[in-house]
């Protein structure tokens, strides 16, 4: 008998995400299926997939899967589009918190414009031609000229292959400063294995290394599908009370065969 599935669709400048309520925990947590449900061509299409499910020390849990079908690290776009789906099914009023694979975070709601506290971040690592650290993924952030027209698919590519990096993967960040106040952020996504219109993880690691050490605590992000923001606090080589805010959308509902 086949197997029909009702699911969300949410977006996050762009980076757009299958969004699930599993609190029956129902779902087939099958990386074919995920992979298929993800395809533009032969499912809904998504960077990744979402499963919100209940939690007993917060609101709700976070399950997240790439594009490629497997569960990955934490996800900021989909975290703010997460608590705009909670919001949607009446799980919080306007502030909650939820679990990741990376532990608690806190979130807020106002008028579409999600606020979402990321994971305090150690070391900035400085390695060949750019930095290392993770915002709750692993992140690979350089500083390039003329990004608009910057090959980032095979640059980011390269880069995610290379030796460092091709057994765990990363996430590679291109970053060109606008102005004082405003950073512009091309990622190439491990996991999706090309360029998203933006990813939160990676516009917080490439706000993190723009700030570290300025009198500075937040940037402006532009990314290819929006706006974000980043606040953060510098603590000696750490950084805390680190937040992403932007919007998020529901853009449609639907059912789909298994
Ligand atoms: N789009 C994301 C990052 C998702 C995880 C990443 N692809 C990985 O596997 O590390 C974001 O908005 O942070």
């Amino acid at each position: 008998m086949q197997n029909t599935i009702e699911f969300f669709k949410y977006q996050g400048t762009g980076n757009d995400f299958v969004m699930i309520d599993n609190r029956d925990l129902q779902f087939p947590k099958e990386k074919e299926i995920i992979e298929k449900l993800c395809d533009r061509r032969f499912g809904i299409g998504g960077d990744g997939l979402i499963l919100l499910e209940n939690d007993s020390t917060s609101d709700f849990k976070m399950v997240y899967y790439n594009s490629d079908g497997n569960e990955s690290t934490m996800c900021g776009n989909g975290g703010r589009c997460l608590v705009a789906f909670a919001h949607f099914l009446d799980v919080f009023e306007d502030q909650t918190t939820f679990t990741a694979i990376d532990g608690l975070h806190e979130a807020e709601i106002h008028n579409g414009i999600i606020k979402l506290k990321m994971i305090d971040v150690g070391v900035i690592k400085n390695v060949e031609n750019g930095f290392e650290l993770n915002t709750g993924s692993p992140h690979y952030v350089t500083f390039v000229e003329m990004l608009k027209n910057y090959k980032v698919f095979e640059n980011g590519n390269n880069i995610r292959n290379s030796s460092s990096y091709c057994e765990e993967g990363i996430n590679v960040n291109f970053v060109e400063e606008l102005s004082e106040n405003e950073i512009f952020i091309r990622t190439y996504e491990r996991g999706v294995e090309d360029e998203t219109f933006s990813c939160g993880t990676g516009a917080t690691a490439s706000a993190l290394v723009f700030l570290k050490d300025k009198n500075q605590t937040s940037v402006n992000v532009k990314v290819l599908g929006g706006n974000l923001k980043v606040y953060a606090e510098q603590d000696g080589e750490s950084f805390r009370n680190i937040w992403l805010e932007g919007p998020a959308k529901q853009v449609f509902k639907g059912k789909i065969n298994l």
